[in-house]
């Protein structure tokens, strides 16, 4: 059956006026969080359209040439040939110009076409027929690593209700507002830490360094920073991950996070005889962090583990001890893949949006200048007041700010669903199960959708008329990201206190930026910090 489902055009196009962003009830995730300003109005499918045209048929949509093994990867190579794997959102956006906004192709390792669309009407359509379990489909090599390790798929990889009992654990603890709120104090504090090694950075580098002239390398410091967050509220403990002699797991976490997402895309585009059997270099240091970030995460469990056994006040709120008092359902396997998932899917997207944010405010003195005012207008001048969540309430230039970098420079290309039913997408009759890949790059950097889109320009969140599936930073529905209410106190704890403490001088933008996983530049985010007047003095 196809279910004909009218053109997302129909709907109407609201930012900041939208209602309660309401998702199916399979999903108590977040009521409209505070940087949700482009999340579409409801995900209710509208009334079907009985004048809509018979859609035309799936093979009738244009395709990109394939063989076996490796699928469409020789018509990808040929588009963006050096380092294809790594640069996959350039041939996203160069399937596009190639073929239009709906392709089928096919992955190498993949015995079916996916269909690539990049357009934020067809994104709506794929998503009204998600179903109230939506499916992605995971990253072979990541599922092959837990198969042959006999540990379950965790929360991002798993389908059905499998995913749902999981996603429902995960849920109340790191994303309703009261739970996340209790980990302030501790972010906060961490925050301030980080804040002393920037400073301290500074100083040691020399004095073209402190004074704004020469580049400070910030990757390391900002990774340290978000595991510490999220450690927080997931193991209910702060890692030690910025102390001067940093806790040696958090270090490793660090290194096997960097060599996971420098590995995957290029492994990714081999052939699966090729990386199941490791035949080359870099499959074989993919197999490795993968089973590092395992082991790793063990660890900080087992240890979490025995010490709130002595001390079970240390779990309060936090993801480990909600599951383990609430959830007998919830195995102590189920319970290690979904920890991997949680510090994997949180650490590198929320440091590369904070390092990408740090470089546009740079390159955007003025913008900066407006998210100064209207901090030091929310939380006062002096940096040692600790941000709390009134603040965060309050403000708005900031959320422009956030979901604006998260459209100029994304972390993620693209979104992946496979249709729960039959459905109309972009006037073509696409059956169900198809796995849909949904360029939201593509789409974010598309003058079609977006005015002068290079420019990063906050108010245009402000101005209204953005389509509402045409930036879905987070992702939509009952599968969108869990983590994000953690992301966005996070993100606006960071710049809270940087801005009060730092002026962010301009840099160049990164000239290279590649696909790890996230989309991430090629070498250290180029950066530069000058301490303001007196700020630093007394943290
Ligand atoms: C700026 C930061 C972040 C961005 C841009 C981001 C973005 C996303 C996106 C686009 C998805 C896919 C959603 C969909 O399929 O509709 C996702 C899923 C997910 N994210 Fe995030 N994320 C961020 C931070 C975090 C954090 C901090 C955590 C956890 C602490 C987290 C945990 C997850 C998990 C577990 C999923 C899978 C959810 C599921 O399949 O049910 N993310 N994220």
């Amino acid at each position: 059956m196809i279910a004909r489902v009218p053109s997302a055009a129909a709907l109407q196009y609201r930012l900041c006026a939208a209602p309660a962003y309401r998702i199916s009830d399979t999903s108590k995730v977040s009521a409209r969080s505070w940087a949700s300003l482009a999340n579409p109005a409801s995900s209710s499918v509208p009334a079907p359209n009985s004048a809509a045209p018979t859609p035309k048929p799936f093979d009738a949509i244009p395709s990109v040439p394939r063989v076996p093994l490796l699928g469409s990867a020789i018509e990808f190579g040929k588009l963006e040939p050096k380092d294809t794997g790594k640069k996959f959102h350039h041939v996203v956006k160069k399937l596009a110009a190639k073929y239009g906004p709906i392709v089928r192709l096919r992955m190498p390792g993949y015995d079916r076409d996916a269909v690539l669309v990049t357009d934020p009407d067809m994104v709506a359509d794929v998503h009204r027929n998600e179903g109230p379990f939506p499916k992605r489909p995971g990253v072979l090599t990541w599922l092959h690593m837990r198969e042959r390790r006999q540990v379950p798929l965790g929360v991002v990889f798993e389908n059905g209700h499998e995913w749902k009992k999981l996603r429902l654990a995960v849920q109340a603890p790191i994303s309703q507002p009261k739970n996340v709120n209790a980990h302030f104090p501790a972010i906060n504090t961490a925050t301030v830490q980080a804040m002393t090694n920037l400073e301290q950075g500074l100083r040691e580098a020399g004095p073209q360094t402190l004074a704004g002239k020469d580049p400070f390398v910030m990757e390391d410091l900002v990774m340290r920073w978000t595991i510490e967050a999220v450690s927080e509220v997931i193991l209910g403990q702060r890692l030690g991950a910025l102390d001067a002699h940093p806790n040696p797991l958090a270090r490793d976490m660090v290194r096997t996070v960097n060599a996971m997402g420098e590995t995957t895309g290029p492994v990714v585009m081999l052939p699966t005889f090729i990386w199941r059997n490791q035949l080359t270099r870099t499959a074989r240091e993919h197999f490795t962090a993968m089973e590092e970030m395992m082991d790793v995460t063990r660890t900080l469990m087992d240890t979490t583990l025995t010490e709130c056994a002595r001390d079970p006040a240390k779990l309060q709120g936090t993801f480990l001890g909600h599951v383990l008092q609430r959830d007998t359902s919830i195995t102590r396997a189920d319970l290690l893949s979904t920890t991997v998932d949680l510090l994997i899917a949180g650490i590198d997207t929320t440091s590369r949006t904070l390092l990408n944010a740090m470089n546009l405010l740079g390159r955007y003195p003025s913008v900066q200048r407006k998210l100064r005012d209207e901090i030091v207008r929310v939380v006062g001048e002096n940096p040692n007041v600790a941000v709390d969540a009134a603040h965060l309430a309050q403000f708005k230039y900031l959320k422009n700010v956030i979901m604006e970098t998260t459209r100029v420079c994304a972390v993620f290309p693209i979104n992946m669903r496979f249709l729960a039913q039959d459905a109309v997408v972009g006037g073509y009759a696409v059956p169900r199960d198809t796995e849909m890949m949904l360029g939201m790059e593509a789409i974010a950097h598309n003058d079609k959708f977006f005015a002068d889109p290079d420019t990063f320009d906050p108010d245009r969140w402000d101005r209204g008329g953005i389509h509402p599936f045409a930036h879905l930073p987070f992702g939509f529905g009952p599968r969108m990201c869990v983590g994000r209410r953690i992301a966005e106190t996070e993100m606006a704890m960071f710049l809270t206190h940087l801005l009060r403490r730092f002026e962010i001088r301009p840099s160049p933008a990164p000239d290279d930026v590649v696909f790890n996983i996230v989309l991430a530049t090629a070498t250290p985010m180029p950066l530069r910090y000058r301490p303001l007047n007196g700020a630093t003095a007394a943290v």
